[in-house]
């Protein structure tokens, strides 16, 4: 705590900002809505002001500057209303704590000392000279989240400036009141972090500028390198740095790049609505989310079922049993490999000279180009020519065969037969519709022209009898032309879609004989019971699915033959949980997003699919993605989430996960072994009630896989639980209370406290099983508890 002195000092000038802020706020008031208005206003009369007059060409001339002139006016006054609502917006934010902290700063050379007051946004003082408060993004600020009092410097665009630090703030503000004020002189808000950590969770996770620590600052900052990896510990602010990256990011480029050229790619759905405020909350629009299953399932359109990796995972958690069980996850290791793709890539060479596959084009039960004459095609254009590129020119030849089909097929019976069934009204109904659809369409309109002359000469009284017999023969040969075009439309779109390239054909084909296989790939290493790998991988083709390791790798060989479509716009790439993708994931995500920069956040310590990738080691593929010149790893150790307790205990679980507690007390972790597994959860109901008389409304029943999170949760219920809520792979928002849930749903979300349902070694026994235990734990911030009816599992020691 500060003097009395100095704290009435400090009130004063939050008094003063306050004030500023009020005024300021009411100044714009009627500005805000009054521009809203002008704007709502030339909307609506932009036609009125416009005189449209097209007569001469001087009239048409003039509409034209009109017109323009009327746009610019709208787009100025849109423009000078978002400013001053931005404005408006960040001074509201700011109202009730305008800044969290404050630096003393005197710069060398220089004799004064300047006092920086820092918030979540800037405000200037009313002749617009001063900083009253700066903006956590600035330079200058960067030195209150780097250094303790003495020498600090910062980096601005002119270059370095450095000078001595004389005094460190912090301030806890409510309503316009000093709630706390804490010199700090070691690391930067031990006492603040302290009171931030020990809340409760929410059920959104909170912004984190006011304590953000140095090395999360060097992540969020970091604007050199191409590939940024940050592997941390459980609980050490990994998503949260992520998030203030997005608003620094936004901040720094604010006039070159939007909310939307950035992706984040999360690890569950629920994930998604988890931190969905964080940016709102600083003031910024959200980037855009998703998970590598929705754009998996994006590209791969319908045609074929796509496990997802929940799906998988349930699969390695419970399917020991299964005789294919370890040959399916040695293919999962390989097909999740670096050398996989590139025996892809080579395939796809392979293709080049020989074995590609097509679907002939049929209609009405003929087929009209067979797969065989599209070979011959397809093999008669110079080898020299890229493979997709050599597929567009089949594909120009596929349409202007069918052009000709199309011709042919117009004296076709069935074509009669159609025509013969139109009676009066549809036929006119029929001619309107084909010429409404079509009239858009070069080929069609020359019909249609022909038609609309021929009408003309009908209706012309001069005209005589054998022109009206001439209409109808040319009117009948139209509607004949239209009608065929009208059934091989979906040929013609599904050859533009490439539906004529047998894909799943061509992955299928990947998977035969050792000695095939080598020669098609030019691979040298086979995996270990390849032919059952192969066995499976086609089995599953053929009932027109994908497993989840075989979705990636169809998705690239699709676009080595289609042409790949990659996606200019997106700048930046946050990848969440990166340790759960697999390295061919991440080359598949480079060649997609050429032009982004890429974040990778992870922690090979909770790696639970069995793809994972390890982010920092030396060899790491993540390293090599873009080369070490163009790589940043950053480590973070100190777990922020959990009490020193629980760390203590998770660290035991996984020995050798680098991990710091933050110095924060709690209970010790409770163990309730039980006779049965009624008494365990009259237990835990016990338990549950404690929990929530203490407080704890953010609590978490976390099971191995989804069936035993449905077991638990009915069993539960049985037993006179209230309001569980059972949470599954399709639950999208992530609400307070008591959730039953799997630990895979849990990743990335922490909880007051955290059961784990049942801690047994029958459960979490195998080495692949540690690492899911270890998530599950450290979830929890306050209390964790854990319960068995048999022996613990060995990871508890
Ligand atoms: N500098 C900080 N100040 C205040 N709170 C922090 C800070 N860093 C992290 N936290 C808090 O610690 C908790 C864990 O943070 P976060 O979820 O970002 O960690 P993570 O590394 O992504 O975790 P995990 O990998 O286990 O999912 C959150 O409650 C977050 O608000």
């Amino acid at each position: 705590m500060i003097h009395a002195e100095d704290w009435r000092k400090e009130q004063e000038r939050l008094d003063r900002v306050t004030e500023g802020l009020q005024l300021k706020i009411a100044e714009l008031d009627p500005e805000v809505t009054g521009l809203r208005d002008q704007v709502v206003d030339i909307r609506k009369r932009f036609w009125e002001e416009v005189t449209v007059n097209t007569s001469t060409d001087e009239d048409f001339e003039e509409t034209f500057y009109s017109i323009k002139q009327q746009e610019a006016l709208l787009s100025e006054r849109e423009r000078s209303h978002q400013q001053r609502l931005q404005r408006w917006k960040s001074m509201k934010r700011l109202l009730p704590a305008p800044y969290f902290g404050r630096i003393d700063f005197q710069e060398n050379g220089l004799s004064l000392s300047e006092q920086i007051y820092i918030g979540v946004s800037s405000f200037v003082d009313a002749d617009g000279l001063n900083f009253l408060v700066y903006d956590w993004r600035t330079p200058i600020a960067s030195m209150y989240y780097d250094y303790s009092p003495g020498a600090a410097d910062y980096d601005t665009p002119g270059g370095l400036v450095t000078g001595e630090m004389t005094l460190k703030r912090q301030y806890q503000i409510r309503n316009g009141q000093l709630q706390n004020v804490f010199d700090t002189s070691l690391t930067i808000g031990d006492e603040l972090l302290q009171q931030v950590l020990g809340k409760g969770a929410d059920n959104q996770m909170r912004s984190i500028v006011a304590t953000i620590q140095r090395e999360q600052n060097a992540i969020i900052r970091n604007d050199k390198s191409r590939m940024l990896i940050v592997q941390g510990a459980a609980g050490s602010g990994k998503t949260s740095a992520a998030l203030q990256r997005v608003a620094y990011l936004l901040y720094k480029h604010r006039d070159r790049l939007k909310a939307d050229q950035i992706v984040l790619f999360s690890p569950n759905p629920m994930f998604n609505s988890y931190v969905s405020t964080v940016l709102p909350e600083l003031g910024e629009e959200n980037m855009q989310q998703t998970t590598f299953q929705e754009y998996l399932a994006y590209w791969l359109g319908n045609s074929m079922r796509l496990e997802d990796p929940f799906e998988q995972i349930e699969y390695v958690l419970t399917s020991e049993w299964s005789p294919q069980y370890e040959v399916r996850l040695k293919g999962m290791q390989y097909k999740a490999s670096e050398d996989f793709l590139h025996a892809l890539t080579n395939y796809a060479q392979w293709l080049g000279t020989e074995g590609m596959l097509f679907h002939g084009i049929s209609f009405r039960d003929r087929e009209l180009i067979t797969a065989e004459q599209m070979k011959k095609q397809f093999y008669s254009y110079d080898p020299a020519i890229r493979l997709a590129n050599r597929i567009v020119l089949l594909q120009d030849w596929l349409l202007q065969e069918l052009t000709s089909l199309e011709r042919q097929e117009q004296e076709a019976h069935w074509v009669q037969d159609e025509l013969d069934y139109l009676d009066n009204d549809q036929y006119a109904e029929a001619y309107s519709e084909v010429r409404k659809k079509y009239q858009r369409e070069d080929v069609v309109f020359d019909f249609t022209q022909q038609y609309v002359e021929q009408y003309g000469d009908f209706r012309n009284p001069d005209v005589g009898e054998e022109n009206v017999f001439d209409f109808a023969m040319q009117e009948e040969d139209l509607l004949r032309r239209m009608i065929v075009k009208t059934h091989f439309k979906p040929l013609r779109r599904d050859v533009k879609r490439f539906m004529f390239i047998d894909v799943p054909g061509l992955y299928g084909q990947l998977f035969s004989d050792e000695a095939a296989y080598r020669s098609m790939t030019k691979e040298s290493e086979v995996p270990h019971d390849w032919l059952e790998i192969c066995r499976q991988t086609r089995e599953k083709l053929s009932r027109n699915e994908l497993f989840y390791e075989d979705a990636t790798p169809f998705l690239y060989l699709k676009e080595l033959v289609e042409g790949t479509r990659t996606n200019t716009v997106v700048r930046h790439l946050f990848i969440d949980e990166g340790q759960d993708y697999s390295p061919f994931q991440f080359m598949f995500l480079k060649r997609l997003f050429p032009r982004a920069r890429m974040t990778v956040l992870g922690d090979f310590g909770q790696a639970i699919f069995p793809q994972a990738t390890q982010l920092h080691e030396a060899d790491s593929p993540l390293i090599r993605l873009y080369g070490e010149e163009e790589t940043s790893l950053i480590r973070l150790v100190r777990s922020y989430r959990s009490t020193r307790e629980i760390v203590e205990f998770t660290k035991s679980v996984l020995p050798g996960e680098e991990i710091v507690p933050f110095d924060r007390r709690g209970k010790k972790p409770s163990f309730s072994i039980t006779e049965n597994s009624v008494k365990r959860n009259a237990q835990m109901l016990k338990d549950l009630a404690e929990l929530r008389s203490e407080g704890f409304d953010s609590i978490a029943i976390i099971t191995k896989t989804a069936a035993q999170s449905r077991e638990a949760y009915e069993a539960l219920m049985e037993q006179g639980a209230e309001s569980l809520r059972l949470i599954t792979k399709e639950t999208l928002t992530f609400e307070k209370g008591t959730l039953v849930l799997p630990a895979y749903l849990a990743k990335g979300v922490e909880f007051d406290a955290v059961l784990i349902y049942d801690a047994s070694s029958r459960t979490y026994q195998r080495e692949s099983e540690r690492k899911l235990f270890y998530t599950a734990c450290t979830r929890a911030m306050h209390r964790l508890l854990l319960y068995t009816t048999e022996d613990w599992s060995p990871f508890i020691i």
